[in-house]
Order: structure tokens, then C-alpha cells, then sequence
């Protein structure tokens, strides 16, 4: 599904190129989910940002879905980030102006997958049944969360990246928000790659990788 191979990348600030990514290789399959751990400012997002198609790697290959993002024009990349993914992070990105009803629906539709069968599954499970006629500001960090989750997952997407998406529950909700999310994309089908500075959320997932300077290698994090 996902196969990352020698990611290099720098960021230019005034002393010169700071560089982040160097030589990452990660491969994710299908169906499988993964735990990114590091230190603040290990190049966690970078890396996500890059497999979402955000931004370009200086070097290296990015192979999802079939396709090598690095030779993709900026149209296609469009496409990918529109069709091939969801995001989910940890200020959920709703939008204001749209109820939750189109909020769920509103990467489906741009997707051309847009379900309302599956939108009312989801809504029953995510507990949003009775607040899609809600706007973002009128619901709970721990409800808005749930529609930021929803909204990735009813487009079915094949690759799910999530940034740190409890990080903003306390620990009860997070983990029920968790254990959904876990049980929708092993519905779906969809690969998860989950960047979370927690070793507990990080052992419910297949597998952990910790990126340390600049590059991926196996976590010893306890599995329960
Ligand atoms: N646009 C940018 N320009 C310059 N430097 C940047 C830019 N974006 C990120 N950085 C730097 O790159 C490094 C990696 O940042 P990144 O956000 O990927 O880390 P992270 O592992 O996600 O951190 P955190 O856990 O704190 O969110 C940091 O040193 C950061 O300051």
C-alpha cells in the first residue's frame, strides 16, 4: 500500500538547510496500521505532510496506492490528496460554516464517493446520530473529534494519516475514540499511519517505528 524509500528532507532557515528526513524507509500494507513515535521536532509531521502529498521530499521515492507520488504533476497530487487519503489531526479542521451532516460528507463528495448509507452507519457509530444538524461550535471537543474521524473515514479512503488525533481528548475519550477509529479502518480496510507521542495509544496499533535522527527503526514499546 505504502512503501517509502531513502526519504531525504530539509527545511532552509538563515544557517543554512536544517535537514530532517534523512533516508527513511517505511513500508505500510494494506489494511495494517502504524504507530510513528519521536521526539518533538524529529520530523514526524514532515514525513506525514510528505506522504499526504503537502509537500515534496528533496529526494527519495514516496509509492502509495500504486502510484509514485514524487512523478506526480501538481494535479495528480491533487487528485491524491483528495481521493487517496484521509486526515485526521489533532485540531480537528472542521468547517465552521457547514453542519456536521456536511462536515462528514464533505471529503466523500469531493472524493466522488460520497455513501449516505455508510454516512448513517457512521454517524450511528461515531454517537453523532442526533447532532448532524449541529454546527462544529455547538458540539464537545470529544464530538468534534468524532466528526473529524468520521469525516476521514466516509470517503474509504485506502490510506488513512492521523496527526496526534486524541491528543486533544482526555484519556477516557481518547481511547474510545481510538478503539472506533481502529474498528472502522479494519472495516474499511484502509492502512493507518498514526503519529502519536503515546507509548500506550502506539501498542494498540500492528506496529511502532521511532524516528531518530533522521531516520526509521523499530520501537521497543510493550505490547499489551
Ligand atoms: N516550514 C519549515 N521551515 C523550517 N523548519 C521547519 C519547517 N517545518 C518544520 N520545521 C522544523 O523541522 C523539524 C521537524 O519538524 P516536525 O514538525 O516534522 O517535527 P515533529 O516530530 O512532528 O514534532 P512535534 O512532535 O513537536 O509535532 C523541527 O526542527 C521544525 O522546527
Amino acid at each position: 500500500m505504502l512503501t517509502i524509500t531513502d526519504l531525504h528532507k530539509s527545511y532552509p532557515t538563515p544557517q543554512g538547510p536544517l535537514p530532517v528526513l534523512r533516508g527513511v524507509d517505511l513500508s505500510l500494507a494494506r489494511g495494517a496500521s502504524l504507530a510513528l513515535m519521536g521526539e518533538s521536532g524529529s520530523g514526524k509531521s514532515t514525513l506525514l505532510h510528505l506522504v499526504a502529498g503537502l509537500d515534496r521530499p528533496d529526494q527519495g521515492h514516496i509509492q502509495a496506492a500504486g502510484q509514485a507520488l514524487s512523478s506526480l504533476n501538481e494535479g495528480a497530487l491533487a487528485a491524491w490528496r483528495r481521493e487517496g487519503i484521509g486526515l485526521i489531526f489533532q485540531q480537528f479542521n472542521l468547517i465552521a460554516s457547514l453542519t456536521v451532516a456536511d462536515n462528514l460528507a464533505f471529503q466523500a463528495r469531493l472524493a466522488g464517493r460520497h455513501d449516505p448509507r455508510w454516512q448513517t452507519e457512521l454517524a450511528e457509530r461515531l454517537g453523532l446520530a442526533a447532532l448532524l444538524e449541529r454546527y462544529p461550535e455547538q458540539l464537545s471537543g470529544g464530538q468534534q473529534q468524532r466528526v473529524a474521524l468520521g469525516r476521514a473515514l466516509a470517503s474509504r479512503p485506502p490510506l488513512l494519516l492521523a496527526d496526534e488525533p486524541t491528543g486533544n481528548l482526555d484519556e477516557a475519550s481518547g481511547d474510545q475514540a481510538l478503539a472506533l477509529l481502529l474498528e472502522l479502518v479494519a472495516e474499511t480496510g484502509s492502512s493507518l499511519l498514526m503519529v502519536t507521542h503515546s507509548a500506550r495509544i502506539a501498542s494498540h496499533l500492528d506496529r511502532t517505528l521511532q524516528l531518530e535522527r533522521g531516520r526509521l527503526g523499530g520501537a521497543a514499546v510493550a505490547r499489551p
